[in-house]
C-alpha cells in the first residue's frame, strides 16, 4: 500500500456523568480520530490521549503535531506500506506511542478492509464475544458510590474497578463489599497516587479479596512497585508502567507485578500490544484490557485484543453508553455482561456519517 492522505478529526464527546480519578474530573471527552487514504482501502485510527499531560506526558495538540511533522510524512514516504512496515518507520522518533498507535491501527484497518480480514482474527483472538468489567469514578460519597456500583451490576458487568486516592480508598471498598458480597469481582486503580511510604495504609486493603491494585506508584517506580509487593498481599497489577513487552518483562523479572493492564494505545498500537500479551503469557502473569475512554473506533479494536487467550480478566471495555449518549459508531451494547467480538473486515465498525467526512482530504499531505 501507498499512503496518499490523512486526515486528524478532533471531537469533543461530552460524558454522561463526570468521571473523577486521582487525577482530576472529566466531563467530555477530546478525541483525536485519524483517517488514513490508501488507494486499496480507507483505515481508522484513534488516539488515546488526553486533552491534558494527565494520565502520561502525551497530549492531543502534541499528538496532533508530532504526527503532522513527523510521523505521518515519515510513512508518506514508505513505498510498500503495511502494519508491520509502520514501527521501524516511525522507530527514530522517540516516544509519542500514543500517537504512532492511532496511525498504526489507521494503517492495520486500511490493510485488514482491503484484503478482508477482521482484526480479531489477525490478532490472534479465540473468543466471539468478551466478559466487560467496568471502571468506576471517585464520587462525591459512598451513598453515590454505592447506586453507581448497583447500577452497573445490574446492567451485567462481570467486575467492578473502583478508582482510589488518599481519603477515598479503605471506605468506599469496604462498603462496596459489605453491600454486594464475596463473589463480587472488586478491583482498584490508584492511578499513581501512593507512595510506599503509604504501604501500611493500603495493606487495609488485604481483606477486601480485591482482584489487583493497579498503578499504586509512579510510572517509573518499578523497585517501589516490587518493595510494595512484599508488604501488601493485594496483587500488583501496573498499567502507566507498562509501555512495552520489554517494560512488560523487567516490571515482572523485578516482582513489580503479578498481573498486566494492556492498552494498545500507551503501548504503541496494537502489534506491541500483542507481544506484550505474548510475553506475559510466557511468564505466567494474567493480563486485562484497559480502556481511555474510547469511541467505537478504540473499542472494537480492544474488544479484539481482548479476545486473545492470555486475557483471562475482565477488561474496561464497557459499553458505549458507559461513558457516551450517542458513539461516533453504532453502540457497543453489554449482552449478559459480555461484548461481541466484531467480525467485519478491519476493525468491523465505520463511523456514522456525521463523523466521517464528506470530502477526502487534500492528498498527499494531511489535514488536522
Ligand atoms: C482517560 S484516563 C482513564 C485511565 C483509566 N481508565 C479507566 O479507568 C477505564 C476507562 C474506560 O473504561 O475506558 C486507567 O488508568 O485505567
Ligand atoms: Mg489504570
Amino acid at each position: 500500500m501507498k499512503l496518499t492522505g490523512v486526515e486528524l478529526r478532533h471531537v469533543r464527546m461530552p460524558l454522561v456523568a463526570p468521571f473523577r480519578t486521582s487525577f482530576g474530573t472529566s466531563t467530555s471527552r477530546d478525541v483525536l480520530l485519524l483517517r488514513a487514504v490508501t488507494a486499496e482501502a480507507e483505515g481508522w485510527g484513534e488516539c488515546v490521549a488526553m486533552a491534558d499531560p494527565l494520565y502520561s506526558s502525551e497530549y492531543i495538540g502534541a499528538a496532533t503535531d508530532v504526527l503532522t511533522r513527523f510521523l505521518v510524512p515519515a510513512l508518506g514516504a514508505v513505498e510498500h506500506l503495511d502494519a508491520n512496515a509502520v514501527g521501524p518507520a516511525l522507530s527514530g522518533y522517540k516516544g509519542h506511542r500514543m500517537a504512532k498507535a492511532a496511525l498504526e491501527l489507521a494503517i492495520l484497518d486500511a490493510e485488514l478492509r482491503a484484503a478482508g480480514r477482521p482484526l480479531a482474527r489477525e490478532l490472534g483472538a479465540v473468543r466471539d464475544r468478551v466478559p466487560c468489567g467496568v471502571s468506576v469514578g471517585i464520587m462525591g460519597s459512598i451513598g453515590e458510590l454505592l447506586d453507581a456500583v448497583a447500577g452497573y451490576v445490574a446492567a451485567g458487568y462481570v467486575r467492578i474497578k473502583l478508582k482510589i486516592e488518599p481519603g477515598w480508598d479503605v471506605e468506599p471498598v469496604r462498603a462496596v463489599r459489605e453491600r454486594f458480597g464475596d463473589g463480587l469481582l472488586l478491583q482498584v486503580d490508584a492511578n499513581t497516587a501512593y507512595a510506599l511510604a503509604d504501604a501500611r495504609h493500603l495493606s487495609r486493603l488485604d481483606p477486601f479479596d480485591l482482584l489487583l491494585i493497579e498503578q499504586p506508584l509512579d510510572e517509573d517506580d518499578l523497585l517501589g512497585h516490587a518493595a510494595l509487593a512484599r508488604l501488601i498481599r493485594t496483587p500488583i497489577c501496573l498499567d502507566e508502567s507498562i509501555t512495552s513487552a520489554r517494560t512488560a518483562v523487567a516490571a515482572i523479572t523485578l516482582g513489580a507485578c503479578e498481573i498486566v493492564n494492556i492498552k494498545a494505545g500507551r503501548v504503541g498500537g496494537y502489534l506491541e500490544a500483542r507481544r506484550i500479551h505474548d510475553a506475559c503469557m510466557a511468564h505466567g502473569v494474567p493480563v486485562w484490557c484497559g480502556g481511555m475512554l474510547e469511541t467505537g473506533i478504540g473499542r472494537a479494536a480492544n474488544v479484539a485484543l481482548a479476545a486473545l487467550p492470555g486475557f483471562t480478566l475482565p477488561g474496561d471495555t464497557s459499553a458505549s453508553d458507559r461513558f457516551y449518549r450517542t458513539d461516533l459508531t453504532a453502540p457497543f451494547v453489554l449482552a449478559d455482561g459480555h461484548l461481541a467480538v466484531p467480525t467485519g473486515p478491519g476493525l468491523g465498525v465505520e463511523p456514522l456519517p456525521d463523523v466521517s467526512p464528506r470530502s477526502p482530504p487534500k492528498l498527499p499531505g494531511y489535514r488536522s
